[in-house]
């Protein structure tokens, strides 16, 4: 494996600092807004806004669920700005801070609440998902091979549906092309793994789910693949990110409506029940470290199918690592640690890009950062 770059610290990043001051008070404004919170969560969750601003970094409370875990992982950053840590680690924490605030962890009436629900529902509801679902017939019509390559690319650029981008960025339209296009070789596995199975490591709810089951539900009705391991986030995090009540509630979606989209529902739910399709997740999904940190189960069981696939920015920064790579580092050298084939379907919405032509980045330009992280170029990428 290739030495590594320095981590990105949030310090270091205009983006990364945005998140703290601006995209994580917003955020907060909003479950706000959302719920009917109780004197004590209003002023926990307006803590913690205050303290991302220009506080510093306090730990779980001592009787907090995991709290001794958490103080071990983080004892180099308490007491600290949050944007004095690296920046994959803070984001983590904040989530389990956020979800503290509201009592996520505890005996009582909020335990397990999603407080995210309110936003993935209102986007599951609206007119996106309704095109998405609409255009399955078009898509149908279309011969195997350009079907499935429609729909490939449909689960990436789903991927900017991501609803803790869109507080600070909008929901922009403007898409530019791939970066980095390695859908061939993607192909080519999934191909050489005929009838075999596949993860897939999931990241959001709603639109980009919606893309991802149609996607799963071509490769196990076309044979090319015998089964899907999906993997979703054992709780609520970075907004959107897909639990098993998401999975179900777009299964839900399928099924409602009329025509191709009604029957991806039913054949997904007939993989499910006969173990083609199976939903996992694993508590190392919201740990604040990369995929190099994965526990040995994890290891096992990545190691077991023909080939990984994961989705979105996050799990982008999990599998290269969060750091300052030279973009032109080859994507096989930074991943060589993972367990067997793995493959990337992102669309650039942070600092961290690898496996770029020398070429491909003289035409973006290597000092302005936009294209990295406005969410308008994307990538494939497979080792
Ligand atoms: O993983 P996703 O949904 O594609 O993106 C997650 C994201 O919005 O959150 C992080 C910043 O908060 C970045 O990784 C990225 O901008």
């Amino acid at each position: 494996m290739t030495d590594q770059a320095p981590a990105i610290i949030s310090t270091d990043s205009p983006f990364a600092t945005d998140v703290f001051v601006k995209r994580h008070p917003a955020l907060i404004e909003r479950i706000l807004g959302a719920w009917p919170l109780d004197p004590e969560q209003q002023r926990a969750l307006r803590a913690l806004a205050d303290e991302n601003v220009d506080g510093v970094m306090e730990p779980l409370p001592a009787d907090a669920p995991g709290a001794d875990q958490w103080q071990a992982w983080g004892r180099a950053y308490y007491g600290k700005p949050w944007t004095a840590a690296p920046f994959l680690w803070a984001e983590s924490f904040f989530y389990r801070r956020l979800l503290g605030a509201v009592g996520y962890f505890d005996d009582g009436l909020w335990q397990g609440v999603d407080i995210f629900a309110p936003f993935k529902q209102a986007e599951l509801a609206g007119e996106v998902v309704a095109a998405e679902v609409g255009a399955l017939d078009h898509i149908a019509e279309l011969a195997e091979d350009d079907r499935g390559q429609a729909l490939l690319l449909s689960s990436l650029w789903g991927n900017r549906a991501d609803l803790g981008f869109q507080i600070t960025a909008g929901r922009g339209s403007e898409t530019s092309g791939l970066v980095a296009d390695d859908s061939d070789q993607l192909w080519k596995l999934l191909q050489s793994a005929r009838g075999g199975s596949v993860a897939i490591v999931a990241d959001n709810a709603g639109s980009e789910m919606i893309a991802d089951l149609v996607l799963i539900d071509h490769l196990i009705t076309s044979g090319t693949l015998g089964e899907v391991v999906l993997y979703v986030k054992p709780a609520p995090y970075y907004v959107s990110d897909a639990t098993i009540r998401d999975v179900g509630d777009c299964l839900r979606r399928l099924l409602a409506a009329d025509g191709a989209a009604r029957g991806v529902g039913e054949r997904l739910r007939g993989a499910a029940a006969d173990g083609r399709l199976r939903v996992w997740t694993d508590a190392f999904f919201c740990a604040p470290f990369d995929f190099t940190a994965m526990p040995d189960n994890l290891r096992a069981q990545f190691a077991s199918v023909s080939a990984t696939i994961l989705k979105g920015d996050l799990n982008y920064r999990r599998l290269v690592g969060d750091r300052w790579w030279d973009p032109t580092v080859p994507f096989g050298e930074v991943t060589s640690y993972f367990p067997g084939p793995v493959a990337a379907l992102r669309t650039l919405k942070s600092d961290v890009v690898v496996g770029l032509e020398p070429g491909t980045l003289a035409t973006l330009g290597d000092s302005g950062t936009a294209w990295r992280t406005a969410g308008t170029h994307a990538l494939i990428q497979a080792s």
